[in-house]
């Protein structure tokens, strides 16, 4: 039957050690093993399952997720899993809920930015989950420009407290996710306010909900923002509206490591940078750069599979027609694709050593590469981002018209990721932060300051000096150009991990040849795709560019064979995958038929309504006729 013989077929040509390449695609054996457990586990638990996701009211899928993450959590401490196997747990789980930003917004800023008495305090309360919190820093009014937030908190010698108020409509927290039904608590992002005096943005700890019957406490007004794009997907999340009516705090719950307001209310800078008061949104965009490759290589996975199983026009002399994977076009939209989910994935495994790396480098009062760090996972997120949503929508093109049913899961994904193109900053806005730092690069290159890191290039193009003087005459005007400027330096940065990538030793026959195609695909197909920069600024000749386009078409020759192969090495679980287009075994067609007789409206077979609305037209129509 189709489908099954297709995939297996696909899998024996394939010209590489597939559970090899599983390895590096997990990034190391262990991380592989617990991978494969926890997503196992995750599939073969009935009240994980998601089929019905797109189906249910808000109400119904909201408590569906909190029935989830409390099972979730129960099952955490009955297995008493690991930190990362209860991360890899939540992954699996592929169901955005309030527990995300608890972990990975809530913690990461109280340890970010509390002090050690502070971390002492609030940690243990948020691992035990006895708390639940959230990050609400967004408002109304402002969410790019967080110098501009209205929330204030004033402090008041007499009592010892901060007042927290929203002087304004515009003030109101909006978009919080997890404030709008469950977090008892907060971090509040707020204008410091002492005797009048307005020292800018800070953090506050903030108990929202009362520990004991979940309800505002007083002088808070608390509620969900609404329906969000799309069935299912985000949600699931009650993303949330939060106003303050002078609720009062005591001094200690301002996070103090970056600045501390003494008894008297003296304010006292610490020697960390204020910028420290931005950095769980380092932490974030570096997580979200590494997710970018789970939701790319997701859709690459269903768009492949399904590409081998179709078949359209072309019958060949047994009688069977072409499968769609064989043609050149589809080669041309799908491949940069594999290869850019292959290019995200190790680009995530520098940043997050990156990371880890400026952090050692804070505890010992090193703030020397906090700006790269900044720029890096500013201008990352927005590249990776950018680049998987519109990656998934083509994945859906890809899969032709079954690929826009829910039951392909595309829909699903495209919907719940392309957030991500605007949360934890607008890609926009990240890449003008990247603009501005590669020009402050630029400005110091005459002064002897050599460019280190992820900048050193730029001590070697000598014209780059007059693009400096060129953009201080206005970077405002300049600025859509400067933004293409940023996103270069990115590309540069994601083909040279891959390179790096390449360098390491790679196990595994085969496993080595099949990633420098991808590598070159990758980096050819960039190429390809800005030609006209390339050409006009003379950094290649047309003789190249044809060269360039011949060798991209014969590495997509290269790859065709390993295809499966290549999206097998995810190592995804059907259940992960929700999609009946990218089934392992790709029995596409009985499952399709199958899956739309279990919707709802096929419960009857005569539909509700017919009686009210179908039969008079019908018979409005038949008294015409006879007229
Ligand atoms: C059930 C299982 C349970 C177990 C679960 C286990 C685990 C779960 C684990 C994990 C989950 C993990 C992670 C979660 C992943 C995904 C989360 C899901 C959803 C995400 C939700 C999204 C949340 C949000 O959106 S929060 C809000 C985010 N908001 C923004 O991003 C705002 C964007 N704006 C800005 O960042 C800034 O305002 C600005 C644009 C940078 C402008 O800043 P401003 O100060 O006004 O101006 P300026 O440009 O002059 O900058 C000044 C100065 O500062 C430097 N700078 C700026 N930003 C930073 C920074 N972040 N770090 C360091 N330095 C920074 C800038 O370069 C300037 O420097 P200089 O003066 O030039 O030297
Ligand atoms: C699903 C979701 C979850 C979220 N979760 C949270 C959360 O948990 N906590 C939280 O605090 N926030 C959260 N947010 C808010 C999010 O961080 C902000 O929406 C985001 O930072 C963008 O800010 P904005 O909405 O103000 O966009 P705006 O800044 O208003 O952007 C609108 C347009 O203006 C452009 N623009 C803005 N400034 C400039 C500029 N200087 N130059 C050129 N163009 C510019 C942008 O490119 C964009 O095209 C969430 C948002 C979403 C969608």
């Amino acid at each position: 039957m189709a489908g099954f013989d297709d995939l297996a077929s696909e899998r024996s040509k394939a010209q590489f050690d597939v559970e090899e390449m599983k390895v590096i695609w997990a990034g190391s054996r262990h991380t592989l093993e617990v991978s494969d457990r926890i997503s196992r586990l995750v599939a073969n638990d009935p009240v994980f399952r998601k089929d019905t996701r797109t189906m249910l009211s808000r109400k119904d899928l909201f408590k569906n997720t909190l029935r989830k993450a409390a099972h979730a959590w129960k099952r955490i401490i009955e297995l008493r899993l690991s930190e990362e196997e209860a991360a890899e747990l939540r992954f699996y789980v592929d169901e955005p809920a309030f527990m995300d930003l608890h972990w990975g917004m809530f913690i990461p800023t109280i340890k970010g930015q509390g002090t050690e008495e502070q971390q002492q305090k609030w940690l243990p309360l948020a691992y035990k989950m006895k708390i639940i919190g959230c990050y609400a820093q967004t408002e109304l009014g402002h969410g790019s420009n967080v110098q501009g937030l209205e929330t204030t908190a004033t402090f008041d010698p007499q009592t010892d407290e901060f007042i927290i108020h929203s002087p304004t409509l515009t003030s109101s927290k909006w978009w919080p996710g997890g404030l709008g039904k469950v977090s008892t608590h907060a971090v509040v992002y707020g204008r410091l306010i002492i005797d009048s005096k307005d020292y800018g943005v800070n953090g506050f700890i903030v108990q929202l909900r009362s520990l004991d019957d979940h309800l505002p406490l007083p002088g808070i007004t608390i509620g969900d923002i609404g329906m969000k794009f799309g069935s299912g997907a985000y949600n699931t999340m009650d993303n949330g509206v939060l106003r303050f009516d002078h609720v009062r705090i005591p001094r200690d719950q301002m996070l103090m490591r970056v600045s501390q307001v003494t008894r008297e209310g003296k304010l006292v800078q610490s020697n960390v940078p204020w910028q420290l008061v931005y950095g769980t949104m380092v932490y974030v965009r570096q997580k979200i750069v590494s997710d970018a490759s789970c939701a790319l290589s997701r859709a690459v996975c269903i768009a492949t599979r399904y590409s081998a199983v179709r078949r359209q026009f072309g019958l060949q002399s047994n009688g069977i027609e072409t499968q769609v994977i064989d043609y050149k076009t589809q080669q041309s939209r799908l491949f940069p694709l594999l290869a850019s989910a292959y290019a995200f994935r190790f680009v995530g495994e520098w940043l997050k050593w990156l990371y880890m790396d400026v952090n050692q480098r804070l505890q010992a009062s090193d703030f020397s590469t906090l700006p790269e760090a900044h720029a890096c996972t500013a201008g990352l997120k927005s590249l990776t981002t950018s680049a998987t949503a519109d990656g998934i929508e083509e994945c859906r093109k890809l899969c032709g018209g079954h690929g826009y049913l829910c039951s392909s899961g595309l829909p699903e994904l495209f919907a719940v990721y392309i957030p991500a193109c605007t949360y934890e900053g607008d890609n926009i806005v990240l890449l003008l932060q990247v603009a501005r730092f590669l020009i402050k690069t630029v400005s110091q290159l005459g002064s002897g300051k050599e460019p280190v890191g992820t900048t050193v290039y730029m001590g070697r193009v000598e014209q780059l000096m007059q693009c400096h003087c060129a953009v201080q005459k206005g970077f405002l005007e300049l600025s859509a150009d400067l933004v293409q400027a940023a996103v270069a330096h990115c590309q540069l940065i994601v083909v040279s991990k891959f390179i790096e990538k390449l360098q390491q030793d790679i196990p595994g026959k085969g496993v080595k040849g099949q990633l420098e195609a991808l590598c070159n695909i990758y980096a050819l197909f960039i190429l390809h795709k800005h030609l006209g920069d390339f050409l006009s600024t003379g950094c290649i000749t047309p003789k190249q560019a044809s060269l360039a386009n011949a060798q991209l078409r014969s590495l997509y020759s290269q790859v065709r064979p390993n295809a499966i192969a290549l999206v097998d090495a995810f190592n995804y679980t059907d259940h992960y995958l929700s999609s009946v287009l990218g089934r392992y075994d790709g029995n596409v067609y009985p499952k399709l038929y199958e899956e739309a007789w279990k919707d709802p409206l096929n419960d009857s077979v005569v539909p509700d309504g017919y009686q009210e609305y179908i039969q008079p037209i019908l018979k409005q129509q038949l008294r015409n006729a006879r007229l």
